[in-house]
């Protein structure tokens, strides 16, 4: 007969860690780097305050990041490992991404050369490829989101937007605009190809510092949306300029696919792969 055996999974609670030092603050609360007390393992813990989240309506938005992180397993995918909570407090254990915040790299220097951007893009892509298999837009892909792994690898985070296609966006916008494509802004129904049109924002942002829409006022942002007015640095490459142009269009069935993008001739000439870097 089978010894059915008792696989004791034990909950990890708050005493389950050493607190390190503060990361930074997130949108709803501080995270720490932390580390499990009996493997020694380092991971990103970040607490969010239930009275904030309850204030802002953010519940709902929480238990989706919860549900679709914690779901996609990917190698630029941050994982969720766990959560728990207490009275006031509720705390998800993340992935800890020791080369910080992408954002922060790209402010450093300004904007990226065609290697390092198509080398970013190229692993955004296998992610974005992976959460549309599994049914799941991003939709709030942009540099802020992005973390990078121990080897420097791309770690897409922050899901608290993200919705299982097709959708209808119900929560009012915060942050920037400058990523809405137009069938959000025009309040359109929308699908997977919003992080299509996103894609193509943030490799415009990698190669020239700043989003292609970006203006002074909301209004003059949402016009440049609406008729796709953009234009390109006279030191953005033919080949980068042509990946682009092929993601920033109009109607969402119109832009390239995620297959298409991969084996674009830019990915294929700057980005590099792992096989490049690990010699033989
Ligand atoms: C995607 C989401 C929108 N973003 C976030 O949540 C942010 C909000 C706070 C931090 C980050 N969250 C995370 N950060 C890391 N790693 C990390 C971050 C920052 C540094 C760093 O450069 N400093 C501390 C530097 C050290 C030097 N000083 C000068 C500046 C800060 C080094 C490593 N791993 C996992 C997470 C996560 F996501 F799991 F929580």
């Amino acid at each position: 007969q089978s010894n059915n055996v008792e696989v004791e999974v034990e909950d990890k609670k708050l005493e389950d860690y050493d607190i390190g030092k503060p990361l930074g603050r997130g949108k709803f609360g501080r995270v720490y780097l932390a580390r499990t007390k009996k493997e020694h393992f380092f991971v990103a813990l970040k607490t969010l305050f239930k009275e904030q989240l309850r204030k802002d309506n953010m519940a709902h938005q929480l238990r989706r990041e919860i549900e679709i992180q914690f779901r996609l397993q990917h190698k630029n995918i941050l994982r969720l490992y766990d959560y728990f909570d207490d009275e006031h407090r509720i705390f998800l254990v993340l992935e800890y991404a020791p080369r910080g915040e992408l954002y922060e790299k790209l402010k450093k220097v300004g904007r990226f050369d065609d290697m390092k951007a198509a080398t970013y893009i190229r692993q955004m892509i296998a992610a974005l490829k992976f959460c549309h298999e599994n049914n799941v837009i991003h939709r709030d892909i942009k540099p802020e989101n992005i973390l990078l792994g121990y080897h420097g690898e791309l770690k897409i985070s922050d899901f608290g937007w993200s919705v299982h296609a097709p959708s209808q966006r119900r929560n009012t916008m915060c942050g920037t605009i400058d990523y809405l494509p137009p069938e959000i802004v025009l309040r359109q129904r929308y699908d997977h190809n919003v992080d299509i049109w996103c894609l193509g924002v943030l490799t415009y942002e990698f190669l020239c510092g700043r989003p292609p829409f970006e203006s002074a006022d909301m209004q003059t942002t949402y016009d440049h949306i609406t008729h796709v007015k953009f234009s390109y640095p006279n030191y953005v490459s033919d080949l980068a300029k042509d990946f682009i142009s092929k993601l920033l269009i109009f109607k969402p069935e119109n832009r390239m696919q995620l297959i298409e993008a991969e084996k674009h001739d830019w990915i294929k000439q700057f980005a590099i792969t792992e096989d490049d870097v690990n010699y033989r």
